[in-house]
């Protein structure tokens, strides 16, 4: 039995569904990553698997256990914690308040500070004055005190530098190795994800066209970024592994 089972989802924001019939699993302690081109409805699949967009047929298992009727603040509850595109953090509140707010203790679990120890220098900072990289860190560190079963995150690397992204891979394996936590990650460059995650599902135009492990996967990039990907595909000079 899979951590996530996803079967037959359709979903979107109106009557017009914008994904059909998708169909991807995450193992126990396994990254997952959801590749595409633009618009190919990897943000609207995450979204459906949070409950965060209504689904208008399909079936999504957490465990074993059938999540599709729960409402988002359940389905959190019930192990899924989503890290939104945007973040969603709120500017105002410092470190230390956002932390509490989503943790209901005065400090993060030790664990999670030993993932991210400059959690501890940045505590008094408010987040308008973090950097990019400084949000994402608090981003991911308010979605993993709740102690997730699933973390679910959208563009992580969005906006950052490739070594900041390079740094933040690898505490998501530590996570998955560590906590037992799955992870299903969105990420725009291939190269990365091929690098540091166990599976792909590759989407394109609302529905999963390609599913494999890393290992079946790199040889097909070229195949795979002629049909679905783009030139996301390929490695910028700066992103080069
Ligand atoms: N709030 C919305 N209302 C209506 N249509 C939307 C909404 N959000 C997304 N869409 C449409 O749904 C389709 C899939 O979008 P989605 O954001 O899921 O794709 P994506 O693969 O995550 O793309 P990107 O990589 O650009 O973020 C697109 O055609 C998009 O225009």
């Amino acid at each position: 039995m899979s951590l996530l089972d996803v079967r037959g989802l359709t979903a979107g924001y109106g009557a017009v569904p914008v994904v059909r019939d998708v169909g991807l699993s995450v193992e126990r302690g396994e990254l997952v990553a959801l590749l595409g081109a633009n618009g190919a409805g990897k943000t609207t699949t995450l979204l459906a698997i949070s409950g965060l967009v209504g689904l208008q047929a399909g079936e999504i298992t957490l465990d074993g256990r059938p999540v599709t009727a729960l409402t988002p603040a359940r389905r959190a509850r019930a192990g899924i914690q989503h890290v939104p595109e945007d973040r969603s953090l709120f500017p105002s509140l410092t470190v230390d308040e956002t932390i509490r707010l989503a943790c209901r203790t005065r400090r993060a679990p030790g664990w999670v500070l030993d993932l991210f120890p400059a959690l501890e220098r940045l505590g008094g900072r408010r987040v308008a004055a973090l950097s990019g990289g400084e949000q994402q860190m608090l981003a991911l560190a308010r979605a993993l005190c709740r102690d997730p079963s699933l973390l679910v995150v959208d563009e992580m690397s969005l906006g950052l530098a490739p070594l900041v992204v390079n740094a933040f891979f690898p505490v998501l394996r530590r996570v998955a190795a560590e906590r037992g936590c799955g992870v299903l990650i969105v990420e725009q460059h291939v190269h990365v994800a091929l690098r540091w995650v166990d599976r792909v599902h590759v989407m394109a135009g609302g529905t999963v066209a390609a599913s494999g492990t890393v290992e079946e996967m790199r040889p097909r990039i070229d195949e795979l970024a002629g049909a679905y990907l783009g030139p996301s595909a390929y490695p910028t000079e700066g992103d080069k592994p």
